[in-house]
């Protein structure tokens, strides 16, 4: 009953709305047995994927809904193909918008895309499920860890808020991090995102709901958090590759520092925008950008809140490579199997020789940059524009 019911909110391309219910049984079968027909046997996580859609406790919001139905229709149909509808027809035309502006991205990535959202909807696979995929079931809420082929990957799963980081989440980053780095199985860690954000930073709930007698020890435990998700990363003793699916904001940019390769697909875009946050660097980025970059450049990310396409990125030496979007997860892994594969303690002592070079250095402005936003985060400054971000959200 409660299935069926859910069936009759949204069709299997997970868009709720008037216009869109397949409004009889019949329709919804004939739509589900296209759907079968339309794939073969090998896009079994794509059906899989469809049929999770119908047992997702939350119901997502509008915009995930369109984003899970505009990947529907470009993994199924391609490119869009339909006429714009026309002004008053306002859910075709946003389903329309949605679909038409996922442009020429493949089949294959489009469904990609929609199997990550759904399954960072549903939350963990169920063990059982992973296990088959021959992949170890991590015991994390919300990142994605597996381990395979020596190479440890970790899913920043929160698709439907950009992969925002909790509080939750930078522990488990930390926890990740230290259990690669003590696995003898693993010569490699990668890190990217669930849908279509690699990760939108700090997760602004953060700083909500807090007793104002409270903020200043949540400032110093805050202060504490960062330093050491930032010492997991300075720390890190095995190549660790950033895989930048798509747009990165605050500190998930500027931990890439410190990463030994980042690949970016040719959409993402790279953002810092700290002191529009009344916030200031961390992430060890107040030293290492400027020696990538230069003053000035630095500057224009740090204090000046540019935000930097995948290719400027790549000219400033925080990126190693940009990919086609299309092929980008294809390309990432063959440069990822081919780490994974060479002698694990010749690379460990390679990795040790550049970052001894630095690392004291490192550890001292990552304590300098904790300490200043500690302070920063007590500020009128900050609490006026994380306030303007929430209300800015409620007035949409
Ligand atoms: C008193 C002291 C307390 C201290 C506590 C500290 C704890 C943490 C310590 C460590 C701190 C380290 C320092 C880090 C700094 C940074 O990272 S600064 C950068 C922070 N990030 C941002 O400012 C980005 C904010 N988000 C946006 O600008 C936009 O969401 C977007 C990323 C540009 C995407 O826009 P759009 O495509 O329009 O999608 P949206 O509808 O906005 O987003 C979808 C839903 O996701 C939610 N969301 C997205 N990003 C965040 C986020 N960073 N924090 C919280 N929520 C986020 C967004 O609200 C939407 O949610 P719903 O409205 O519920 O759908």
């Amino acid at each position: 009953m409660y299935r069926t019911e859910r069936r009759q909110k949204y069709d299997t391309s997970g868009f709720s709305g008037q216009r869109c219910l397949l409004n009889s049984r019949v329709q919804r079968t004939q739509f589900l047995h296209m759907g079968r027909t339309a794939f073969g046997a090998h896009d079994a996580a794509f059906e899989a994927a469809k049929e999770r859609l119908n047992t997702l406790k939350e119901e997502p919001d509008n915009n995930v809904k369109l984003q899970i139905y505009a990947l529907f229709k470009q993994a199924t149909k391609g490119p869009c193909n339909t006429p714009k509808p026309g002004a008053f027809d306002f859910v075709g035309r946003a389903k329309w918008q949605a679909w038409s502006g996922l442009g020429d991205i493949s089949q294959d990535e489009a469904q990609k895309q929609y199997i990550d959202i759904i399954n960072g909807l549903a939350g963990e696979e169920s063990p059982a499920e992973t296990e088959q995929a021959g992949e170890e079931a991590s015991s994390y809420k919300e990142i994605k860890v597996t381990k395979e082929n020596k190479v440890c990957s970790i899913l920043l799963n929160r698709p439907a808020k950009k992969n925002a980081i909790t509080w939750l989440m930078y522990n488990e980053i930390v926890q990740a991090l230290d259990d690669a780095s003590k696995d003898d199985s693993v010569t490699v860690a990668v890190i990217t995102g669930a849908g279509d954000y690699y990760c939108s930073g700090n997760d602004l709930g953060n700083f909500m709901n807090i007793d104002p007698k409270d903020m200043p020890k949540m400032a110093r435990d805050g202060k504490e958090l960062l330093r050491r998700f930032v010492t997991a990363f300075i720390d890190f003793p095995k190549p660790l590759i950033g895989a930048v699916n798509g747009p990165a904001v605050g500190v998930s940019v500027t931990v890439l520092g410190l990463f030994d390769a980042v690949y970016a697909t040719d959409k993402a875009t790279f953002h810092t925008p700290f002191t529009e946050l009344g916030q200031s660097a961390e992430g060890c980025s107040s030293y290492v950008f400027p020696k990538l970059m230069g003053n000035t450049k630095a500057n224009e990310m740090l204090l000046f809140n540019k935000k930097l396409t995948a290719h400027e990125a790549c000219e400033r030496g925080l990126v190693t490579e940009v990919l086609p979007h299309d092929s980008f997860q294809k390309e990432v892994q063959t440069r990822v199997e081919y780490v994974a594969q060479l002698p694990p303690q010749s690379v460990r002592e390679g990795k040790k020789l550049v970052r001894d070079q630095e690392r004291e250095d490192l550890h001292k402005a990552n304590e300098k940059e904790c300490e200043v936003l500690e302070g920063r985060w007590l500020s009128e400054e900050c609490v006026r524009a994380i306030m303007s971000f929430f209300t800015k959200k409620a007035r949409l």
